[in-house]
């Protein structure tokens, strides 16, 4: 194993504080060519689809017939999307404007310098390349915060997986924090209350509000995963903002991919029962989205009110994520702050960052006989 140095180190230079946020990632392109390898990178992570009893089966399965079908038709889906917040794929695009947002919050805090990279779990730019481009900013101390307000293996776990692997591959590591789950961080809780009112003073009240998050695999909660829970805790605390009575909202899960059963209740199975029972009049939110992508702008606002429309709904409304809202990037610029304690306010003591300490070490450097 050749592991990489940091090979362009000069003394004297002063160490900087990087910010690695990450989230899920989104082909290059809304083309099945440039879904192809996006896809196969996501269901290929055994995070995603956890193996199932013959890992070479999935395989044969994944080349032979997923890859076949899926990129052609998320395509697609992905074309419908594409552009809608700015030119390119949505989550790359608001991805951007959160890491800007946040970067002007964060920065006035920091005494000495403080860098800031996107990394996508999936595609374009990678956690890899966040990373390495952190490392040639000279960022010796580097958060890593994935845009997952609520943990899960599949998301959460598999960021700290690339994470690691990238960072197998290094000689100087960098002192690493990683922010694990923010699903009941007071800013973001408020945050999305401040959402749903201000979408409900233009739009009026609902009969019931759902709060819709992505689904995972039953047999994932049965195993132990916190995220359904965690789920719940979100929706609990935002109701609760509200003012909320537990008739007056719903959570449900949406997103179900492959055959097995999946956390429940569904949200389309909702979307097609609630007109029935005499709801006809809904707003839908995704809380554990933190930028609208794929997943909320076609499948909630599109496909999901159709199915409601269809069922005999009457008004749907869908309240947008948290994206760059003001109110979103101070709870993440408090959410870095909190995380990088004894980071921010130390260049003073520390003899990496010390001014004068630099100049000293950078002066002596070459006589003890070193390169850098
Ligand atoms: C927010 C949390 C997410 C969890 C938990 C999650 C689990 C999960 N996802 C899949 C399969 C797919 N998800 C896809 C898209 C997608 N998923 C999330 C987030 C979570 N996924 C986002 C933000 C997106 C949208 C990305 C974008 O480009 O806009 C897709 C790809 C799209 C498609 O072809 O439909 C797949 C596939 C599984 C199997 C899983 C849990 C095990
Ligand atoms: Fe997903
Ligand atoms: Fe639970």
């Amino acid at each position: 194993m050749h592991y990489q140095g940091v090979t362009n180190y000069q003394h004297g230079t002063e160490a900087a504080t990087g910010i690695l946020i990450t989230n899920l990632g989104t082909p290059d392109a809304p083309t099945k060519e440039a879904l192809k390898p996006y896809l196969k990178e996501f269901l290929m992570d055994p995070r995603v689809v956890e193996p199932p009893p013959a890992r070479w089966l999935w395989k044969l399965i994944l080349n032979g017939i997923i890859l076949n079908t899926r990129p052609a038709k998320s395509a697609e889906a992905y074309a419908s999307v594409w552009d809608s917040e700015g030119p390119g794929a949505p989550l790359l695009n608001i991805s951007n404007r959160q890491i800007n947002a946040v970067a002007e919050r964060v920065r006035p805090h920091f005494k000495g310098r403080v860098e800031f990279a996107l990394g996508m779990r999936y595609g374009n730019p990678s956690i890899a390349s966040g990373l390495k481009e952190l490392q040639d900013k000279g960022c010796q101390r580097i958060l890593v915060l994935p845009l997952y307000p609520q943990y899960a293996a599949a998301t959460t776990a598999s960021t700290f997986d690339a994470v690691s692997a990238e960072l197998q591959t290094w000689r100087w590591l960098p002192e690493m924090r990683f922010v694990n789950k923010y699903h009941r961080h007071p800013g973001y809780i408020k945050a999305l209350a401040n959402s749903i009112r201000e979408h409900q003073q233009q739009h009026g009240k609902p009969q019931l509000l759902v709060m819709s998050y992505h689904g995972v695999p039953q047999r994932y909660l049965d195993n132990g995963d916190p995220y359904h829970c965690e789920c719940h805790v979100t929706s609990r605390l935002v109701a609760e903002e509200l003012g909320l009575s537990k008739d007056e909202y719903k959570v449900t899960f949406q997103s179900l991919f492959g055959k097995e059963e999946w956390i429940k209740p569904y949200t389309d199975a909702t979307m097609k029962s609630l007109p029935e029972k005499g709801i006809k009049d809904i707003q839908v939110i995704c809380p554990g989205f933190s930028a609208d992508c794929l997943e909320t702008i076609e499948e909630i606002d599109e496909e999901n009110r159709e199915y409601f429309i269809e069922a005999g709904g009457e008004k749907f409304s869908y309240i947008k994520c948290l994206n760059d809202r003001p109110d979103h990037a101070d709870a993440l610029a408090t959410l870095v702050l909190q995380h990088t304690q004894g980071w921010y306010e130390r260049d003073q003591f520390d003899a990496d960052t010390d001014s004068k300490e630099r100049q000293t070490v950078a002066a002596n450097a070459k006589a003890m006989g070193c390169p850098f």
